[in-house]
């Protein structure tokens, strides 16, 4: 399976406290953020770097550097919004791009509505955003967009994903690789992620 699972013990206190039925949006909001930054300092890994000289005080020595222009984000609307302040917290020059898609109760399809990419080339390195992988039917549609326009080197971060979406996702887009927090137990029969956190749109917005 490609996924890599970033189970350091702050992500581990932080999420369980997520997880927890009586904690409430602020709270949830903000360990969101703080989960986020600490899986993106793993999945960031694969920025590529440039060489350079620089002076220090002393000598000449070999430094390095990313392009800024190279590097986009984006979030996969309304959960994956909780997740774009994290990211840009370490990459705060990088583009934002918005997919807008929500999977329809009934039939666990998904249903897109909002897309606004920045102009994606070979060396665009994507971190799509997503806090819940459950069918996996969201994520994927949304690496279709983005191949759809040029999108090539794609990265999914989530903080928690369901052993069926992952499948899904490894079958449909293989070389994408999952960056997640927890991999959960299975989906329900609703395609909610047990023991999960619920609906993380509704947590993070208090529509329910
Ligand atoms: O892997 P899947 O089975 O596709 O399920 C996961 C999707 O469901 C949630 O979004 P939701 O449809 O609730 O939309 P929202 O973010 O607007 O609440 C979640 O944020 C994912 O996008
Ligand atoms: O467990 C789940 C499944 C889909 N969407 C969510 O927000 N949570
Ligand atoms: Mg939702």
């Amino acid at each position: 399976m490609n996924i890599k699972i970033v189970d350091h013990p702050l992500i581990k206190h932080k999420l369980t406290i997520m997880r927890r039925v009586d904690t409430g949006p602020k709270e949830f909001r903000e360990l969101l953020k703080e989960i986020t930054l600490l899986i993106g300092y793993e999945a960031t890994r694969h920025i590529k770097l440039f060489e350079t000289e620089i002076e220090t005080p002393l000598e000449k020595t070999k430094g390095y550097f990313f392009n800024d222009k190279d590097v986009v984000i984006v979030p996969i609307l309304r959960a994956g919004l909780g997740m774009s302040d994290g990211i840009l917290q370490l990459l705060p020059n990088a583009s934002v791009g918005h997919i807008g898609i929500y999977r329809d109760p009934e039939s666990l399809q998904p249903v897109e509505y909002y897309a606004k990419l920045p102009k994606l080339n070979d060396s665009s390195l994507i971190f799509v955003l997503d806090p819940m992988l459950a069918t996996g039917v969201s994520s994927a549609k949304a690496i279709e967009i983005l191949k759809e326009n040029n999108g090539k080197n794609i990265i999914l971060v989530t903080l928690i994903s369901s052993p069926e979406g992952v499948e899904f996702i490894n079958k449909q887009h293989p070389e994408v690789i999952i960056y997640t927090a927890s991999l959960d137990r299975k989906l329900n029969k609703k395609g909610y992620i047990l023991p999960g956190l619920g609906d993380a749109g509704d947590r993070l917005f208090r529509t329910k």
